[in-house]
């Protein structure tokens, strides 16, 4: 039974068990085994003593360093062993909780996505997951380096003189108290530090991506002096989490280090038979060597407590991210042809005052087209994206049998979606198209009129297109777009103004290859140039006001005003002709 999930801290621990348990067994043998330094150590002074007391040879000592040397190998390579797998275990988690940000982030409708100012989210989660890993990967070493290391000294000191001990082990813990009680505030700097680092990303993306425009209406010394100021913010925030974060560890060393004139002292007495114990000196320097040992620990153990809090700031950040993620759902394989029936659909961004349509009903069989179109920003792209279902809307539309949105099925294999961006990515013209399907692109090249553009490109369907696919015309984009949603084989298409950058010829052409070639298909192609309309099955025309009018073209322009006078104009235009 599964009692935690991505959402929880332990779940990444429990997915790592196996190499947890590497971990475990070389980091309990390679700490144990840090004692015996000590233990040599003092050996090693008392041989000497004993050499020139002539009770011992130069070759017991050969052979004390024998051995000490091949514990040591033993125990470095326990050593090499825990340190690899840690590392393991750190990218391991590192990698999984990255790859659930991805599945969360591709998930998150587009809308928020641009809200949330994804350039400056990205970085800050991807640090946040960066410290966070790092604090368990603190954790998980110091366990062992720390805790069962320290653990060993402590008997071992106990072993030697335990009033002693008592005496001189108040210091570390005093080291700690004031660790811990100075955790906020460097939890609280570094957070600060992170967030003035995240503005500061989102500004130098802002900088770059806007460059030219600055430059051409004057703006650039604005926008350099506020980029200063963040660089300004940013300088000092960090400055100060590291001063907080770095400075204290010399003063927790200090603390922790205090017992070592305690331990000189009666550690003294010892040897000279006038303290609590007998020492001889290879158990005096023994203790020494395990005490500073011990105090180095401990001030140790103050930094993990700063790794520990930081990486707790961020979890709380990135854990949203990580328990909202879904798996990525498995490819599904292109739906059947069915009709098209929408009932009521309406549909209300959040937070304003009226809906960008309600009350619309269609329906279409395949090889239907339908036009959909209206004033300015009267809600074409909106009512082309509730077929995507990113996001809640009112009524119902089904497909066949399926009702698609609002938590029913979602519109996998069914829709094909041409969206007003082409979303084209730093790839070749083929890539783009492709996008992991196979077969050949040559016909949905030249359905697009795009098979002689290509020719003319370097290096034809494989020539690079630079991010966004700058390297191309807007038509140029818009028809790899379109060839990419005709390849890909869907029965309801969404084309959000697929002819804005083509020439009118061309866009006769296309719109000739759809109503041939894609007869099984329905087709809802939003637009704002009408002369097409004549030859669709409906339009939907949008009033703007969250009204609607479905009709024939013919029926649309003797029955609605504004249609006929913007038909009316761009014929006039030349932009529209009548059937
Ligand atoms: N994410 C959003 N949040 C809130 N309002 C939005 C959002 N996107 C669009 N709108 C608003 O919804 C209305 C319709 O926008 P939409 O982009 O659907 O119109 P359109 O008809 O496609 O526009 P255009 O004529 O420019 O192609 C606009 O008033 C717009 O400001």
């Amino acid at each position: 039974m599964k009692r935690f999930g991505p959402g929880s801290v332990r779940y990444y621990f429990y997915h790592e068990k196996k190499l947890l348990l590497i971990v475990t067994l070389s980091g309990i043998l390679y700490n144990v085994g840090m004692i015996a330094g000590p233990w040599f150590d003092g050996q090693l002074a008392q041989y000497l003593y004993d050499i020139f007391g002539g009770t011992r040879t130069a070759a017991d000592m050969y052979a004390l360093c024998l051995c000490y040397a091949l514990v040591i190998l033993g125990v470095q390579g326990a050593r090499y062993v825990k340190r690899l797998y840690v590392r393991k275990f750190a990218n391991n988690i590192s990698l999984s909780m990255k790859d659930r940000l991805y599945q969360h982030l591709v998930q998150t409708p587009k809308r928020d996505m641009e809200q949330a100012d994804t350039g400056a989210l990205m970085t800050k989660v991807i640090s946040d997951i960066d410290t966070c890993v790092e604090g368990m990967r603190k954790f998980t070493t110091e366990i062992f380096d720390t805790g069962v290391v320290m653990a060993a000294y402590v008997v071992m000191l106990v072993w030697y003189d335990w009033r002693l001990t008592l005496c001189v082990l108040v210091f570390p813990p005093i080291a700690y108290a004031l660790a811990n009680s100075l955790r906020r505030l460097v939890a609280v700097t570094a957070a600060r530090s992170k967030e003035s680092s995240g503005a500061l990303s989102g500004m130098t993306l802002d900088r770059i991506s806007n460059a030219l425009t600055y430059r051409v209406y004057g703006e650039e010394a604005i926008q350099d002096q506020r980029y200063e100021g963040y660089l300004a913010d940013y300088e000092k925030k960090m400055i100060l989490a590291n001063l907080w974060e770095n400075t204290l560890q010399p003063i927790y060393k200090v603390i922790a280090m205090i017992g070592t004139m305690l331990v000189i002292w009666f550690g003294g007495r010892n040897v000279l038979g006038t303290g609590w114990e007998s020492w001889d000196i290879a158990a005096f320097s023994t203790y020494l060597a395990c005490f500073i040992k011990l105090a180095t620990k401990s001030s140790h153990a103050a930094k993990l407590f700063n790794a520990i809090q930081k990486a707790q700031v961020s979890w709380q950040r990135i854990q949203p991210h990580l328990q909202a993620a879904t798996e990525l759902p498995d490819p599904v394989p292109p739906a059947a042809p069915a009709a098209l029936t929408v009932r009521h659909l309406s549909f209300t961004y959040p937070g304003s005052d009226g809906p960008i349509f309600q009350d619309l009903s269609f329906s279409a069989r395949p090889g239907t087209i339908i036009g959909i179109t209206g004033p300015v920003a009267c809600g074409k792209s909106t009512l082309g994206q509730a077929f995507l279902c990113e996001n809640p809307h009112g009524g119902q539309i089904f497909f066949g049998a399926k009702e698609l949105g609002n938590g029913h099925t979602a519109p996998d294999g069914i829709v094909g979606y041409c969206g007003h961006d082409a979303e084209l990515f730093a790839a070749t013209v083929e890539e783009n198209i492709r996008l992991g399907l196979s077969g050949d692109i040559a016909p949905v090249l030249k359905k697009v009129c795009m098979d002689e553009d290509c020719a003319t490109f370097p290096m034809g369907i494989e020539t690079p297109i630079g991010e966004s696919g700058q390297r191309l015309s807007g038509g140029q984009q818009a028809r790899i777009a379109l060839a990419r949603s005709l390849f890909h084989p869907r029965p309801l298409l969404i084309l959000d103004d697929p002819f804005a950058a083509v020439d009118m010829a061309t866009e006769r052409k296309i719109f000739t290859s759809l109503r041939q070639d894609y007869s099984d298909r329905i087709i809802l192609l939003i637009s704002h140039r009408l002369s097409l309309f004549p030859n669709l099955d409906q339009v939907i025309w949008l009033n703007g006001d969250g009204t609607s009018v479905v009709a024939t073209h013919e029926a649309l322009y003797a029955s609605c005003p504004a249609y006929r006078n913007l038909y009316d104009l761009q014929h006039a235009q030349g932009g529209a002709h009548h059937a």
